[in-house]
């Protein structure tokens, strides 16, 4: 069967939670409330730090470039766009496959459940993804902002690979070398509180298709992160001016999944706001990747075939948020 163009794909009515969450109602609308399974079960979510190792990248990373200055600077930015009302041309929600601008993204059907989010994603790098369009005027400084903290973030994200592939036994440069122009994009989260946190999820369950993701959340943020540990949601406590940063599908596939995405999500709190800016870093659209020659041997052989990563994009991006499942795209099924 041929597959239906996303532009005849009818998403049906979205509320946006910001204005919900003004109106002080504690109604909840249908489609935000979560089948009984899906629901996040809060009060059985482990708190746990412990499983989450901590790495001081001034010890890994020298010159790695991110200070709190500039952290705490790209946090006010991203919450006053938020705060600030829109300007036209960003009043939209996302249509489906579209994984720029502003609303909800990943919406392929009307019965389908929404997440308690307000999103605002951006192509950052190479110029060519960028939609100059969508970047707002206000507040003054946010273009500036976004720039600045993406060039820090990028050499953390270079540095980062180069270890990993050391610890892979790879030389370090390798990934560099592979990836080309490597694509940068950021997606500011917005969480408002939500009268009925048990109800609804903040973020569908997903993994990343990136190489590396790199999250920052709001200072003073709640608890709102959950990743999937061994069938178990664990809330990844806030550290005070720590980044968090986690593998996507696409190391996974070059490593052949010595290195594993994470499964996570985000949850909503009853009485705070939450901010997450997440950066997504990952090799230029046209290269072929699948895992690398030195990490597939008798045993452990070959997991995933070798694609496209632009097509891999585009089918992640014209997909649901649903678990692991859009890794299936590159699995080699026995
Ligand atoms: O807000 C969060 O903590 C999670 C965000 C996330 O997973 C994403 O944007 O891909
Ligand atoms: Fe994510």
């Amino acid at each position: 069967m041929a597959p239906v163009p996303i532009s005849a794909i009818k998403v049906g009515h979205v509320d946006d939670v910001q204005e919900l969450r003004k109106g002080k109602s504690s109604h909840i609308p249908a489609r935000f409330i979560r089948d009984t399974a899906e629901r996040p079960a809060l009060d059985k979510a482990i708190l746990c730090s412990d499983s989450i190792p901590v790495i001081d990248l001034s010890k890994l990373v020298v010159n790695h470039g991110i200070d709190l200055e500039m952290m705490e600077r790209i946090e006010k930015v991203a919450m006053e766009f938020f705060m600030m009302p829109l300007e036209e041309k960003q009043k939209y929600p996302m249509n489906p496959g579209t994984v720029q601008g502003y609303g909800q993204a990943f919406i392929f059907s009307e019965d389908q459940k929404l997440d308690w989010c307000n999103m605002f994603a951006l192509g950052v790098i190479p110029d060519h993804i960028r939609n100059p369009k969508l970047w707002p005027s206000k507040p003054s400084d946010f273009s500036e902002t976004v720039e600045t903290y993406s060039r820090e973030i990028r050499k953390l994200c270079k540095n980062l690979l180069k270890y990993i592939a050391i610890t892979l036994g790879l030389k370090e440069g390798v990934f560099e070398e592979m990836f080309g122009v490597a694509v940068q994009a950021v997606r500011m989260n917005y969480y408002p509180a939500c009268p009925r946190p048990d109800l609804v999820l903040g973020l569908s369950p997903h993994s990343d298709g990136s190489a590396l993701t790199v999250l920052q959340q709001g200072k003073g943020s709640s608890v709102g992160l959950q990743i999937l540990k061994d069938n178990t949601w664990i809330s990844v406590q806030p550290i005070p001016n720590a980044l968090v940063i986690n593998v996507g599908d696409t190391l996974e596939v070059l490593s052949n999944g010595r290195y594993k995405s994470v499964e996570h999500r985000a949850v909503t709190h009853k009485e705070k706001d939450r901010l997450s800016i997440v950066t997504f870093y990952a090799p230029s659209y046209d290269i072929e990747l699948g895992p690398i020659p030195e990490c597939v041997d008798e045993e452990n052989p070959c997991k995933y075939r070798t694609y496209n990563h632009g097509e891999y994009s585009k089918h992640y991006v014209t997909n649901k948020l649903q678990g692991k499942k859009r890794l299936e795209f590159a699995k080699i099924m026995n």
